[in-house]
């Protein structure tokens, strides 16, 4: 069955039924992002759920982003420069490395899985837009570990699912307003990717 991130959680009640319905949850603790919180709350959310947590990070050094909480993997949200890429096989930690979805970013992405075996997400080039499916199609077929993000919502995950990703991305479409989630949309998304499951 293709795999859900439920992103940007900030909120126990919102993680406690995102770990019912989903494969991993996201933290964002980038005070970039609306969704910012701190990264104790992923070390919080870890006594009250048993999925992988994901911390999301824009900037920072590799370092600190690593130790600075307990989540089970690190998605670094910024393209990364050869030192970095370098820098992450020395650690043990879990990463999921983003690329943007466009053409341009197709070497990066192969340097990406040529050095290493993490999680990919191919997410839109500007947050809020839409992912573009075309470029998310071809990096799925290359490298089995590509996640899909970037304006997904309940009315239309059919048209990602049908990419065959190894799992899909959600954040502000799964939302009642910024940082708060609505259950309602997560459930549908859940079934809708176990019902997609089961007609293929
Ligand atoms: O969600 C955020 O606020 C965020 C901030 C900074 C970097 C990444 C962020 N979220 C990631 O983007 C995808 C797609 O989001 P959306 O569904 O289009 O809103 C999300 O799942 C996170 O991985």
């Amino acid at each position: 069955m293709i795999k859900i991130k439920f992103c940007g959680i900030s909120h126990i009640e919102d993680a406690i039924l995102a770990s019912k319905l989903a494969d991993f949850l996201g933290v964002v603790t980038d005070p970039i992002s609306p969704r910012y919180v701190k990264p104790e709350f992923i070390n919080i959310v870890k006594r009250f759920v048993d999925k992988p947590i994901v911390n999301v990070k824009v900037n920072g050094d590799l370092r600190v982003i690593i130790n600075e909480s307990d989540a089970d993997y690190v998605q670094l949200h910024r393209v990364l420069s050869d030192n970095e890429i370098e820098e992450t096989l020395s650690y043990s930690k879990k990463f999921i490395f983003y690329v943007p979805a466009n053409e341009k970013f197709y070497s990066y992405f192969n340097t990406i899985i040529k050095k290493t075996n993490h999680l990919i997400l191919v997410d839109s080039e500007k947050k809020g837009e839409k992912v573009n499916l075309e470029f998310a199609k071809k990096l799925v077929k290359e490298y089995d570990k590509v996640g899909i993000g970037g304006g997904i919502t309940p009315d239309n995950v059919e048209e990602f699912l049908s990419l065959n990703p190894y799992w899909i991305d959600i954040s502000s479409g799964i939302e009642k307003y910024k940082t708060k989630k609505d259950q309602e949309k997560m459930i549908k998304i859940s079934e809708k990717v176990k019902k997609w499951t089961f007609i293929q």
